[in-house]
C-alpha cells in the first residue's frame, strides 16, 4: 500500500498506511477518567466517512477506524483523492489522518479493537420481493449486526447511524443477544444523521440537534451517557437530545418528511403561480416571513433530489401502511408523488416551449448533481429530466463542475434509465467547459442550483447560440430581467412566462 506523508495539528510531518494502536485514556472536563474510546465505523460512505472524521478532529484522545467493504472506497480514503467532495473535508482528513483516524477495510480487527461501533452502511429502498418500491433494505445492517456479534470479543456499545425504520434496533438488539458469549455484552443506540451534503461538515461541527436513543435501562442509560461523553468534545448539552429508540429512529424519518414536504408544499404552489401569472418567489418570501413558518426550505425547484427524501418518504409510507394507516399513508405518498410531477413538468414545459419537438436539438444542461457543493448524483432531478429529453430525440451538452462524466453516462445509459443505451449514449456530451457546452444549443437548461452559473457571461453565450435563444431556470438561481434584456426567452419555475419582444 502506497504511504501518505502529511503534517499534522502537532506540526509533524508522518507516514502511515496502517491504524496505530493503544492510545491513552481518555479524560473529561473534570479530569474524570473514561473508558478508553476506540471507535470503529462500518460503511465509509458519506455519512460514516464525513462524521468519523469530525468526530476524530474534535477528539484527538479518540481512536477512530472507519472500515468498509469496498476495497476501492478506502484506497481513495487513504489517498489524496477523496472519494466524496465535501467543502472543509480534505482539510479535516488530512489533519487526522494516520493520528487518530484510520481507514481501512479490516472490519474483524475494528470491531475487536472498539469499545463503542457506529453502523453507517446504506439502507436503500427495497427493490424485491415483500415491500419492493418501498420498505427500507435492511440486509447491510444484518451483515454488521451478524459481523459484530462474530468478532465481539468484549462489552460493545453498537450505535446505529444509518437511517432505518423503527423496530431496527430490536432486530439488531435481537441478533446480538442471540450470539452473546461470555464475556461479550451488547448495549444498542439509536444516533441518526442530520447532515446535508454540501454542507456536512459544518453541520457537522455545529448541529442544531444530535440525538441519541436507547433503551430505558441502567445498562442502556450508561451506553447513552458514553455516547453523550463523546458528542460533549465539541456540542454543548442543550443540543444533545436523549429519547427512547423508537423516538429517536421516528425523529429522523419525520424530519425528512417534513423537510420534502415544505419543498413539495411551494412546488405545488409554483404550479398555481405559473397557471395565474404570480410569481412563487414573492409568495414564499411573503409566506416565509410569517415566524410560525419560517423561509427555509421554500425554494421551488425542479424537485428535490438525494439519496434520502425519496427514500425516507416511502419507508415512512410503508411503515405506515404495515400499521394499517392508510391515510397516513397516502399523505406522505403524495408529498413524493408532488416531487415527480414537477420534475416531469419542467421537462415538458422544455419541449413544449421549443416549438413542441427537442428532436434533434442540442440543449445545454448546467448542473447534473441533485444539489451544489456535492457530486452525488443519487435521485437528482437532473437525471429524470435529462431522461425525458433523450426520449423525446434532444443532443444534450452536460456541464457540472464535479459531477464525473463517466457518473453522468452511467446514470443516463443504465437500464433503469432507458432501454436502448445506444442510442441515447449517441445523444450525450459532456463539457468542461460551459461556454462550450453553448455552441449551437437552442437553449440553456439549468438543473443544479451551482454558484459560478449565475455570473456567467450569458450575452457572450447567446452570442453562440441558436435564435431564438431559450434559458430555463430550474433553480431560480439567474437574474431573469438581465438575461431577458439580452434577448433570451426566459422561463423558470413557479412564473409565467412573457416573450421576448426585446
Ligand atoms: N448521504 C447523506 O447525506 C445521509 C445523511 C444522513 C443519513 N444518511 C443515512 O446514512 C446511511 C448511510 O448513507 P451514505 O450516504 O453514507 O451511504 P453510502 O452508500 O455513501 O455509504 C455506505 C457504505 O457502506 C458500505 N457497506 C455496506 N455494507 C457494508 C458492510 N456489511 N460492511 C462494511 N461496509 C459496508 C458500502 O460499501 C458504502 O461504502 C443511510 O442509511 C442513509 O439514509 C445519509
Ligand atoms: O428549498 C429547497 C431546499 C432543498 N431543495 C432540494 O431538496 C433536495 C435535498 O436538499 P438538502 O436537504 O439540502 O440535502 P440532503 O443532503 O438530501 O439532506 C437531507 O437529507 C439528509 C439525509 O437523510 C438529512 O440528513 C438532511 O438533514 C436533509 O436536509 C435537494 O435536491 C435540494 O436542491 C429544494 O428544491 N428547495
Amino acid at each position: 500500500m502506497e504511504l501518505i506523508t502529511e503534517t499534522k495539528r502537532d506540526g509533524q510531518k508522518r507516514e502511515h498506511d496502517h491504524p496505530a494502536i493503544g492510545l491513552p485514556v481518555a479524560q473529561d472536563e473534570e479530569g474524570i477518567s473514561m473508558v478508553i474510546k476506540n471507535v470503529c465505523c462500518i460503511g465509509a460512505g458519506y455519512v460514516g466517512g464525513s462524521s468519523c472524521s469530525v468526530l476524530a478532529w474534535k477528539c484527538p484522545d479518540i481512536h477512530v477506524h472507519v472500515v468498509d467493504v469496498s476495497h476501492d472506497t478506502i484506497k481513495q480514503w487513504n489517498s489524496h483523492n477523496l472519494p466524496i467532495y465535501e467543502p472543509g473535508l480534505d482539510e479535516v482528513v488530512k489533519e487526522c489522518r494516520g493520528c487518530n483516524l484510520f481507514f481501512s477495510n479490516d472490519i474483524d480487527r475494528a470491531v475487536r479493537e472498539a469499545d463503542m461501533i457506529f453502523i453507517s452502511v446504506n439502507t436503500p429502498t427495497k427493490t424485491y420481493g415483500i415491500g419492493k418500491g418501498k420498505a427500507a433494505d435492511l440486509q447491510y445492517v444484518e451483515v454488521c449486526a451478524r459481523k459484530i456479534a462474530e468478532v465481539a470479543n468484549g462489552p460493545k456499545i453498537v450505535v446505529e447511524k444509518s437511517t432505518v425504520p423503527i423496530q431496527a434496533a430490536q432486530f439488531i438488539t435481537h441478533i446480538l443477544a442471540a450470539n452473546t458469549k461470555p464475556g461479550v455484552s451488547f448495549q444498542v443506540l439509536s444516533n441518526p444523521e442530520f447532515l446535508a451534503e454540501g454542507t456536512a461538515i459544518e453541520n457537522l461541527v455545529n448541529p442544531d440537534r444530535v440525538l441519541i436513543g436507547g433503551e430505558e435501562s441502567s445498562g442502556g442509560e450508561s451506553a447513552m451517557e458514553e455516547l453523550t461523553w463523546i458528542y460533549h468534545h465539541w456540542i454543548p448539552q442543550h443540543n444533545i437530545i436523549t429519547l427512547s429508540t423508537w423516538s429517536s429512529q421516528l425523529t429522523k424519518l419525520a424530519s425528512n418528511a417534513f423537510l420534502a414536504q415544505r419543498v413539495s408544499s411551494i412546488n405545488a404552489i409554483s404550479a398555481v403561480c405559473e397557471a395565474i401569472g404570480a410569481d412563487v418567489s414573492q409568495v414564499a418570501d411573503a409566506v416565509g416571513r410569517d415566524s410560525r413558518i419560517g423561509s427555509k426550505f421554500l425554494h421551488a425547484s425542479v424537485g428535490f433530489g438525494g439519496s434520502c427524501f425519496e427514500k425516507d418518504l416511502l419507508s415512512l409510507v410503508y411503515i405506515a401502511e404495515s400499521l394499517n394507516l392508510p391515510e397516513v399513508a397516502r399523505y406522505w405518498q403524495h408529498v413524493n408523488d408532488i416531487n415527480h410531477y414537477q420534475r416531469t413538468r419542467f421537462g415538458q414545459r422544455i419541449t413544449a416551449s421549443l416549438f413542441n419537438t427537442v428532436t434533434d436539438k442540442a440543449l445545454a444542461v448546467f448542473g447534473f448533481a441533485f444539489k451544489k457543493n456535492t457530486g452525488d448524483t443519487r435521485e437528482s432531478p437532473a437525471r429524470c429530466i435529462c431522461s425525458q429529453l433523450l426520449e423525446e430525440g434532444a443532443r444534450i451538452n452536460i456541464y457540472d463542475p464535479k459531477v464525473e462524466r463517466q457518473q453522468i453516462m452511467n446514470d443516463l445509459t443504465s437500464t433503469k434509465a432507458t432501454s436502448e443505451p445506444e442510442r441515447i449514449q449517441k445523444l450525450i456530451h459532456i463539457y468542461t467547459d460551459p461556454y462550450q457546452a453553448v455552441i449551437d444549443t437552442h437553449a440553456i437548461v439549468i438543473l443544479t442550483e451551482w454558484d459560478e452559473f449565475k455570473s456567467y457571461d450569458y450575452k457572450k453565450m447567446l452570442s453562440v447560440m441558436k435564435k431564438p435563444a431559450f434559458l430555463f431556470d430550474g433553480r431560480k438561481i439567474i437574474d431573469h430581467e438581465a438575461v431577458i434584456k439580452l434577448g433570451f426567452n426566459t422561463h423558470t419555475i413557479g412564473k409565467k412566462f412573457t416573450p421576448n419582444t426585446l
